[in-house]
């Protein structure tokens, strides 16, 4: 087993709440390990706005989700977070030193003084569809998204939908892929008209293959695909070669895990004092969309402002002298001296 990564706080989620709270944790001189069931960061805000703008982040009056999100990677840049994406935290065990361990499902374990769950409605999970015997194909042949685009290098790749995962990792493979087939169940597409183009345009010269159905049988020996049959809508036939599925169905939230860890929970959301947004276990704080309190309001603003009592609780807890003399970001000696060392890097 590897060593636990050690850490003062870790940070479960890293939508733009569990961003932010990097940064407030990071002014009183404490670090922070995100953990994130998805493969970037960003919260809702990445996945499913990242286009729209928002109007009511204070001192922004326009920003796009992925822009909001862009800005915050940068700035928390100083206090050098560090990520551990497409893995999602399963376990918060208390350890008899007054700390806790936090598994996830990728296998790291990592040893928290502290920490802060801002894991929104719950973590982002794939649809999965449900052809017979997938799971034997899940992580040797069939993938829900896509983390090392090498694996794909020379191999048959059949992908399934109609949006914009499906579009854009179609047109990322296809210079690398031996063949990319891409299959829907109808010729209408719900992806970037420039996506759908470059589709297009690669199906018309003959390097891409477009098939219109939906699969029925998986082939292989359980664990290694060789092809599928797939039926059209006149109910006919037909079978693709591929040795590499991945199916893009969207995504959905699923409350998972948390239900688990012993807190205090109120209709699918963890209760939290309006102090140090503390849940009914010390030391473990609960920020953003996740949590409840009597007037809590699911906005992003409500989320940054949680991170700032919960970061000034925490240092008080875990901070060997305790919460360092308030200042303002302005006047920040800690600040001023991480964006000196950027600047010199
Ligand atoms: C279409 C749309 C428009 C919106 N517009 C606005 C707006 O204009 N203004 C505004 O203030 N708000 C808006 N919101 C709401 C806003 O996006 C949310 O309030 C905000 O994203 C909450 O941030 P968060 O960090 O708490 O959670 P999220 O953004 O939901 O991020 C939580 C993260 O935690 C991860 N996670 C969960 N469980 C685990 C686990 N066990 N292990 C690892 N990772 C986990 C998830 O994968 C996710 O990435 C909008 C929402 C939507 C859907």
């Amino acid at each position: 087993m590897t060593e636990p990564f050690d850490s003062d706080v870790v940070i479960i989620g890293a939508g733009p709440v569990g961003l932010f709270a990097v940064f407030q944790l990071g002014m009183l001189g404490l670090k922070a390990h995100v953990i994130d069931t998805l493969d970037q960061a960003g919260g809702q805000c990445a996945e499913l706005y990242p286009e729209k703008p928002i109007f009511d982040i204070p001192g922004l009056p326009s920003v796009t989700g992925q822009g909001l999100v862009d800005n915050l990677l940068e700035q928390i840049r100083p206090f050098e977070p560090q990520f551990h994406f497409s893995q999602m935290v399963e376990q918060i065990i208390p350890l008899p030193d007054g700390r806790f361990r936090l598994t996830t499902d990728a296998g790291p374990s990592f040893n928290a003084k502290a920490v802060i769950i801002a894991a929104g409605g719950g973590s982002f999970q794939p649809k999965k569809p449900t052809y017979p015997g997938i799971d034997g194909y899940e992580g040797t042949s069939v993938f829900y998204a896509v983390r090392q685009r090498e694996r794909f290098r020379g191999k048959k790749v059949l992908i399934v939908g109609g949006g914009d995962s499906a579009l854009d990792w179609a047109l990322n493979l296809q210079p690398i892929a031996e063949r990319v087939t891409l299959m829907h169940r109808r010729d209408v597409f719900r992806a970037a008209p420039h996506s759908v183009a470059g589709m297009r345009a690669l199906v018309a010269s003959g390097d891409m293959d477009l098939a219109l159905g939906q699969i029925t049988t998986l082939h292989g020996d359980g664990r290694t695909l060789t092809g599928v049959t797939a039926q059209r809508g006149d109910l006919t036939t037909f079978h693709v070669e591929a040795d590499m599925l991945l199916p893009f169905f969207g995504l959905i939230v699923k409350f998972g895990p948390v239900a688990d860890w012993g807190l205090t929970l109120r209709e699918h959301h963890i209760v939290v004092d309006t102090e140090r947004f503390e849940t009914s276990t010390p030391g473990i704080h609960a920020i953003g969309d996740i949590n409840w309190y009597p007037g809590k309001l699911k906005l992003i603003l409500s989320g940054f402002h949680e991170s700032a009592l919960a970061a000034q609780a925490i240092a008080a807890r875990i901070r060997p002298g305790g919460v360092p003399k308030f200042e303002h970001s302005t006047s920040s000696s800690l600040l001023q001296e991480k964006l000196r060392a950027l600047d010199r890097e």
